[in-house]
């Protein structure tokens, strides 16, 4: 190999420069333990709350993976594609609006990726996947999502993105509403209502991520459960996000379209 393709091979081995935000938080430290684990990327800045974002930019983080609040995450995916840094974002919180906002501010940084996923877990992305598929051919579709108590945000991100593809697909198959007779409702008890989809979420000391997407029609019913019994369950997905994000400019939603 000549001297300026090894000095190209040594370039394109570089370790891809990374930084955490929520870098304190319950996914944060599973985060940052996979970087630092990983030969091929360089844990470059951790970053929690009342820390300075310029932290990450000053470190020359390539990419920034986000684990903090709904209440905060859109903040800091603004600051980082204002400084050209490519995101990949677990927070939930996302709905259609947020989504576009990310849209308008990424068509003024076109070379910008942001990978935006309600679930890393792989089980998790194929229940996903399933749930669209079966929710066709059945009468009654309702969610019931289970989680740790300290979770902020009910019903989850994944429950929610759940529910609006299971709502897709019934509209796509011209499926009529579902049949529901309840006339007296204690407020709550038939769960929140997504896309006409009902979603009902569990808090429980003991519990991780789990979900069930429970479907009916004559005669049979259908149920398809994912449980995350460990964060290191978000980590395949995370890092594959971390090393494909930089490749794919604008917004992806979902890390389907990375594990196809
Ligand atoms: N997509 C996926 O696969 C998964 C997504 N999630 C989502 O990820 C998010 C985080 O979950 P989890 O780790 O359990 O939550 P935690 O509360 O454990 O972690 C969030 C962390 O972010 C910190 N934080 C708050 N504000 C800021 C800020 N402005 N800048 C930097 N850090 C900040 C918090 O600090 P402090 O505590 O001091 O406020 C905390 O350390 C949630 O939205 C959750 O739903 C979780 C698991 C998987
Ligand atoms: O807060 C969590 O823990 C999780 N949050 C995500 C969500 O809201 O869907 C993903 C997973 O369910 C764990």
């Amino acid at each position: 190999m000549s001297d300026g393709l090894e000095a190209l091979a040594e370039t394109s081995t570089e370790p891809l420069r990374v930084g955490v935000l929520g870098a304190r938080g319950r996914m944060g430290i599973e985060v940052c333990k996979a970087v630092d684990a990983a030969d091929d990327l360089e844990l470059v800045a951790m970053i929690d709350q009342g820390d300075w974002l310029f932290n990450a930019s000053d470190a020359g983080a390539e990419v920034v993976v986000d684990f903090t609040t709904p209440d905060v995450v859109m903040d800091n995916l603004h600051w980082c594609v204002d400084q050209g840094i490519s995101v990949v974002v677990g927070t939930s919180g996302f709905t259609e609006q947020r989504l576009e906002r990310v849209r308008t501010w990424l068509s003024h940084k076109p070379g910008v990726g942001v990978v935006i996923a309600p679930n890393f877990g792989i089980g998790a992305v194929l229940m996903m996947q399933f749930a669209a598929r079966a929710a066709r051919y059945f009468e009654s579709a309702e969610v019931i999502e289970q989680h740790h108590p300290k979770k902020l945000d009910a019903p989850s991100g994944t429950a929610t993105h759940t529910a609006r593809l299971i709502a897709q697909a019934r509209a796509e198959a011209g499926l009529a509403g579902m049949p529901d007779a309840t006339k007296d409702e204690v407020p709550g008890a038939r769960g929140a209502d997504i896309d006409g989809v009902r979603v009902h979420a569990v808090r429980a000391t003991g519990l991780v991520a789990h979900q069930e997407v429970l479907f009916g029609t004559t005669g049979e019913t259908l149920t398809i459960r994912h449980d995350s019994y460990d964060r290191a369950s978000f980590m395949p997905g995370v890092l594959l996000a971390v090393r494909s994000v930089t490749r794919r400019p604008g917004l992806t939603i979902g890390l389907d379209a990375l594990l196809d």
